[in-house]
């Protein structure tokens, strides 16, 4: 879990360039594999000795530029070599189509991988419809040389065969991928629940919840006295019923929100901060000397002292600080850091104690 609120990726990509990369050191691996295999079989069409090179310096191509371009141009890398695979897959097929052609073809058994890939390496939407025009060149393009060659009859009965075959598979890769999208939103959706729960919807910084996980996920009561060291901090507004009392509820809502943001500017990207509850915030900093301790909570009250918001000037906190050194479990350094916050508030308010 983030401590702090990241912007979400707003083009996220369809599959990661490295694996991209893999993915045409593959493609390149089995062109040459194949037309090794045709070559030493002596099977090797004029078509494809001339076609399987072509597509090899291609993917080769692809992958140079792919290392070297944005990741917005990364969709566009995958639509082409979709569409050299594509492309060679229809033509070869229908280069052994034609009639003096003909003699020996294991063309065609491949077409079904041209919407494989499809949905392979292109979003969903595009994909859909780029099948579709697969599809239709696919049944044009066997239809116009099996005509030639063949009665009408004949010719139609094979391209139903194939139209009907390559719909099946779009059909299901289609469904296949959206049951696949569908799990995706759902999952993004509990993530989004989950996330609230741990977030306190006013200020936007982890609430009392989240702050435990992270204390959790830290393994902070296991961290022994003289390994990791940590600090607590607890931070309590002062006077806060009056700023209530006085300037109205919504106006505290939005001192919070302050206080909030102004700690969070503060405190270093690894230490974690929480809102305890009420007026109450938290922080947790590892691996800092007392001193330095000390010296980033003289930093949080100064910086607090000095908002403003509209007619409120005056806004100040208490700091009371625990640390681990001092104690054995997390709560013994919480207990500490309450009666130093006490000792903060008794002696006027707007000041840090600690027990060093
Ligand atoms: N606006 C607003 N007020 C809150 C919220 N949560 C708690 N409070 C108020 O915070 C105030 C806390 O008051 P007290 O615990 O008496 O503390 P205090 O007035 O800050 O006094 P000291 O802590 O002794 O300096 C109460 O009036 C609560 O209603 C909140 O989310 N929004």
């Amino acid at each position: 879990m983030s401590h702090r609120n990241k912007q979400p990726a707003r083009h996220p990509p369809i599959m990661e360039p490295k694996v991209f990369r893999r993915l045409l050191v593959l493609a390149c691996i089995s062109f040459m594999l194949i037309w090794l295999i045709d070559e030493s079989s002596g099977i090797i069409s004029q078509y494809d000795a001339a076609a399987y090179p072509i597509c090899i310096c291609a993917f080769a191509a692809i992958y140079v530029a792919s290392r070297y371009s944005s990741a917005s141009w990364q969709n566009n890398l995958h639509l082409l070599t979709y569409l050299i695979v594509a492309g060679y897959l229809i033509s070869t097929s229908i280069w052994h189509h034609i009639g003096s052609n003909a003699l020996f073809s294991n063309a065609a058994q491949w077409l079904g991988l041209n919407y494989v890939i499809a949905y392979l390496f292109l979003e969903v939407k595009r994909a859909a419809s780029t099948t579709i025009l697969i599809l239709a060149a696919t049944l044009i393009g066997h239809y116009v040389v099996l005509i030639q060659n063949h009665g009408l009859e004949d010719t139609i009965g094979v391209v139903l065969n194939i139209a009907v075959a390559h719909i099946v598979y779009i059909i299901l890769l289609w469904t296949v991928v959206r049951l696949r999208v569908k799990a995706a939103q759902a999952n993004t959706r509990i993530n989004l629940l989950e996330n609230y729960a741990y977030v306190d919807l006013l200020t936007g910084i982890l609430n009392r919840r989240g702050m435990e996980k992270v204390f959790d996920e830290l393994g902070i009561d296991q961290i022994k006295t003289g390994s990791q060291r940590y600090a607590l901090m607890i931070i309590d507004i002062d006077y806060f019923k009056q700023v209530n009392d006085q300037f109205g509820h919504a106006m505290g809502d939005k001192i919070l929100t302050k206080v909030a943001a102004k700690l969070n500017r503060t405190i270093r990207p690894e230490d974690v901060l929480g809102r305890w509850g009420g007026e109450e915030f938290v922080v947790l900093t590892l691996n800092r000397t007392p001193q330095e301790v000390l010296a980033l909570a003289e930093q949080l009250r100064f910086g607090i002292s000095q908002l403003s918001l509209e007619d409120v000037s005056d806004i100040t906190v208490s700091i009371g600080i625990g640390f681990s050194d001092l104690a054995k479990t997390r709560q013994e350094v919480f207990t500490i850091a309450d009666s130093n916050l006490y000792e903060a508030k008794q002696s006027g308010r707007d000041s840090v104690r600690c027990s060093i």
